[in-house]
């Protein structure tokens, strides 16, 4: 086994995090290395973010599969990583094609070769789920991966799973005509989030013909025939074609060799990381001026599972290992489901403040009372903003309606700069906008606070 360079930081995994981690920290000078064992990007361009917000839009057009396909792998880049390679290395970086694997204190083997680090950034992501069913192995299988990826348009398509993966993947292909049935097996849709949402979001579903099963769980998946059925726990059946399965993501820790660092790694849970990002590891506080930190962001660290919290972990990352001391803050990372209309959360929902025992006071609105839903013919939706009523604060917002992606922007903002109710309240609109519908539960909420 040869031993090759020594770098100051060896960023592991080259997805969001990683190239954003690595990029930054050559343009600041530093010899890093990003290993990547599939495409640097990760799954944002190529599987996840990029691919099924092209196929939500055709759908929204009413444009044909054959020119959703065409749009959706364009702007997917063919999954070809040739020009996010190229960005790395006009950056500086050096891109090592490999599976890493962590072997001792600031060593990582990449396919055969030892290469030699200070500093260690893991951004591996995660993986979807499958979930315990008996039979799902000899069936018809996707994942999200396949589904954002592949030409098929499956006639009868099964989806396990109400989340952000499962409604977004529903809408598209019920959209461009498969026949879709979902399989949910809490009560409702988008289960963490307010109940509102998941409602809105069930009755869109079903207009475009989506067959929402709510409260079933798939017992067991097995052949037929033509296509395959599954068994539910409620006693019903699926007679499909294909399986999507959207039951959630976990953490990749596993297999990284990060034991030899001394990290704690737990299976399926994120790697732990303090407040600047760094994973706590045995090694810490050796006496050795050549051993750097552990550091983690992105999906890996299983605290957000969004794109633009991986950046924004990247970012504090960055900052600390570049000597300014920088602290995460969860409290307004926006959840964002992006079917028509959008559902957006952000902050403390109404489920997590029951577990945190915050005395919420809740006000709300239908986006049906707003002119511009009458002049968008479009009166789906509502917003709800949450106030801590020992604080006096809002600390939780969410709605479900056109383009609330947008305009909610202000609110997570106030959230996260605990700006006042009396000033929020007092805040102008323009006329005739979605964005005025929080006017009426801001005034409602500085009133009784
Ligand atoms: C269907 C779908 C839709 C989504 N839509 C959105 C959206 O609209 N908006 C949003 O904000 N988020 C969305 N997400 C979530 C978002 O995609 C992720 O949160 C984000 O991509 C995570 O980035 P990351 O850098 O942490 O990981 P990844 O992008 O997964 O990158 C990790 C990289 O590490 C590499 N790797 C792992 N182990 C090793 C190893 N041992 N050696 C070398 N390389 C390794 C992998 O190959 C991969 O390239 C979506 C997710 C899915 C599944
Ligand atoms: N727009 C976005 O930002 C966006 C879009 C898609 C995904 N994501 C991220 O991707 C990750 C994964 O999303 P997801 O929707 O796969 O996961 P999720 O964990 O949000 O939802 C999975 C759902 O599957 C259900 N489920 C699990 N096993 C089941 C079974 N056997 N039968 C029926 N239902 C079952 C669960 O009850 C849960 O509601 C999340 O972190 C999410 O934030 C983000």
């Amino acid at each position: 086994m040869t031993q090759n360079h020594h770098y100051d930081a060896v960023v592991l995994g080259g997805g969001t995090a990683g190239e954003l981690v690595a990029s930054g920290l050559a343009r600041a000078g530093r010899d890093v290395a990003l290993v990547e064992k599939h495409l640097v990007g990760g799954v944002s361009p190529y599987f996840a973010c990029v691919p099924s917000k092209s196929l939500l839009l055709s759908a929204r057009r009413g444009e044909t599969w054959e020119a959703a396909l065409a749009r959706r792998d364009a702007l997917a880049r063919y999954r070809r990583d040739d020009p996010a390679v190229a960005r790395m290395a006009e950056a500086g970086v050096t891109v090592l094609r490999g599976r890493g694997h962590v072997t001792g204190p600031g060593r990582i083997e990449v396919d055969g070769t030892v290469h030699g680090f200070g500093d260690l950034v893991v951004c591996t992501g995660g993986e979807p789920v499958i979930p315990a069913v008996d039979g799902l192995a000899d069936v018809p299988l996707w994942t999200g991966d396949e589904a954002l990826s592949v030409p098929d348009l499956p006639r009868r398509l099964a989806i396990l799973g109400g989340g952000p993966v499962g409604c977004e993947l529903a809408q598209v292909y019920a959209s461009f005509g498969s026949q879709v049935s979902l399989v949910e097996a809490s009560g409702r849709l988008l289960t963490a989030e307010a109940p509102f949402a998941g409602e809105v979001l069930a009755d869109a579903l079903r207009r475009t013909g989506v067959d929402l099963r709510l409260g079933a769980a798939a017992g067991h998946a097995g052949r037929k025939d033509t296509g395959l059925r599954l068994w539910l726990s409620d006693g019903g059946t699926i007679d499909a074609d294909r399986v999507l399965v959207a039951a959630g993501r976990r953490p990749r820790v596993e297999g990284l060799g990060l034991e030899n660092l001394g990290v704690a790694v737990t299976p399926g849970q994120g790697l732990p990381v303090d407040e600047t990002c760094r994973v706590p590891c045995e090694a810490d506080g050796a006496d050795d001026a050549q051993a750097g930190g552990v550091w983690a962001a992105g999906d890996v660290t299983g605290i957000a599972g969004t794109t633009h919290a991986a950046r924004y972990q990247a970012q504090v990352v960055l900052s600390n290992l570049l000597g300014r001391r920088r602290e995460t803050d969860y409290r307004a990372i926006p959840r964002v489901v992006y079917t028509t209309p959008t559902v957006y959360s952000v902050g403390v929902s109404p489920r997590e403040a029951g577990e945190l025992g915050i005395d919420l006071l809740t006000a709300g609105y239908d986006l049906a009372a707003t002119v511009r839903a009458a002049v968008e013919a479009d009166e789906r939706g509502r917003v709800e903003l949450y106030a801590d009523r020992s604080r006096g604060l809002l600390v939780g917002a969410a709605a479900a309606g056109r383009n609330a992606e947008e305009w909610m922007s202000e609110i997570t903002l106030a959230i996260r700069a605990e700006t006042p109710l009396s000033l929020l309240a007092d805040v102008v609109h323009a006329f005739p906008t979605y964005g005025e519908s929080v006017e009426a539960p801001l005034r409602e909420l500085a009133a009784n606070l």
